[in-house]
């Protein structure tokens, strides 16, 4: 079954087109990333899949079933981070990881080795007592997506994680995803980064006027053929 799908997703704001039909599908053990220009419609996608946004018509749905009704089995299976974080601003980051790794549905007794792994994989240690809100910026989104991923989830999405991260948290994350889908997870992440999905991403699809308008193998020249994808397809609309 495919953990993570869209299918035909339409959604206007206002009367203005966000999402036009938009497919993907993420296989378990397959990292794929959404790259666009700004407004193309990935974080309103994400929204979709993670259950945050009804779309106006079109399917979302993670391990089959619809991301707004998860039952709790699938629920504990799914971890994200799109927007605003599963981040407590007064409780400590150590403190936040624990009620996620709780709310996720882990058994008491495996929380603590849990948030102690997930403070670990995102390099947070030296942070462990401090309460989320004095965190810097970059932290803070480590934090978010240690949360989103301390229950080891098997479909995962990430809206830009790398988005205010130093060279080192990009390297952290990076080992990170290519981590959890080589467990067997599905990663879903979102980047403006193209040299940076190439090193992480199986698939990579490019988000244009709210729809998928093709794929890039990740390899040389990107930028290029990322640019001919949106060109093209510009120019095919008109
Ligand atoms: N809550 C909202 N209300 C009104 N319009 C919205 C809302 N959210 C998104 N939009 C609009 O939907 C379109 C797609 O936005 P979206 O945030 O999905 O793009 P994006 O590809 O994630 O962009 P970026 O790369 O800048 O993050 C944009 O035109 C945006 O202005």
């Amino acid at each position: 079954m495919t953990a993570l799908e869209l299918t035909a997703v339409h959604h206007a704001f206002a009367g203005r087109p966000a999402l036009d039909g938009l497919d993907l599908a993420v296989a378990a053990g397959e990292v794929v990333a959404l790259v666009g220009l700004n407004g193309a419609g990935k974080t309103t996608a994400l929204r979709v899949l993670t259950g945050r946004l009804r779309p106006d018509t079109g399917r979302a749905r993670v391990h089959g079933q619809d991301p707004a009704r998860l039952d709790p089995a699938t629920a504990r299976r799914f971890g994200h981070c799109v927007g605003a974080g599963l981040v407590t601003p007064d409780l400590t980051v150590t403190e936040n990881l624990r009620t996620a790794a709780l709310l996720h549905g882990l058994p008491r007794t495996a929380v603590d080795a849990a948030s102690a792994a997930a403070l670990d994989r995102l390099d947070l240690g030296p942070w462990a007592d401090a309460r989320a809100r004095t965190l810097s910026a970059g932290n803070a989104q480590r934090l978010g997506i240690a949360c989103a991923v301390v229950h080891s989830p098997a479909a995962v999405v990430l809206d830009e994680p790398t988005a205010t991260l130093d060279p080192r948290g990009v390297v952290v994350v990076r080992t990170l995803v290519r981590s959890l889908a080589d467990a067997g997870a599905a990663v879903l992440v979102s980047s403006h980064h193209l040299d940076e999905v190439a090193r992480v991403a199986d698939r990579v699809l490019v988000v244009h006027a709210g729809r998928v308008v093709g794929g890039l193998a990740p390899g040389p020249e990107m930028e290029r053929r990322f640019f001919a994808a949106v060109l093209a397809a510009d120019g095919g609309a008109r």
